[in-house]
């Protein structure tokens, strides 16, 4: 199972992942796309990398508004495994 990160864990991968801030037991990022269905395919993107990496964001979407958390259920909070996430996340905001 992945393991819960220390809260200075979470500061030092924060301070290298512009855009993300902490919310509690998970990390979330707020995009703005260039129009509703521009954010809809970026969503369609991430849902594609989450089940390949069978790891899964909570996503709210408004109108061009996209929030991305993560957090790991099974361990209670923030692991490797958001941090890699969000990582893949940024690299399919285009
Ligand atoms: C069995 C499967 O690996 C788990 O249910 C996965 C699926 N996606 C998941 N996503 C997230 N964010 N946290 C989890 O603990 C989780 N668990």
């Amino acid at each position: 199972m992945a393991e819960l990160l220390t809260d200075d864990d979470v500061r030092r991968v924060l301070s290298d992942l512009p855009g993300w801030s902490r919310d509690g037991d998970a990390i979330t990022r707020t995009v703005t796309c260039a129009s509703f269905l521009a954010g809809i395919d970026l969503v369609r993107r991430v849902a594609d990398a989450a089940e390949s990496a069978d790891h899964h964001p909570d996503i709210d979407i408004r109108w061009t508004a996209i929030t991305f958390r993560l957090s790991t259920h099974s361990a209670g909070g923030i692991t490797d495994k958001d941090v890699t996430l969000a990582r893949t996340i940024d690299s399919l905001i285009s």
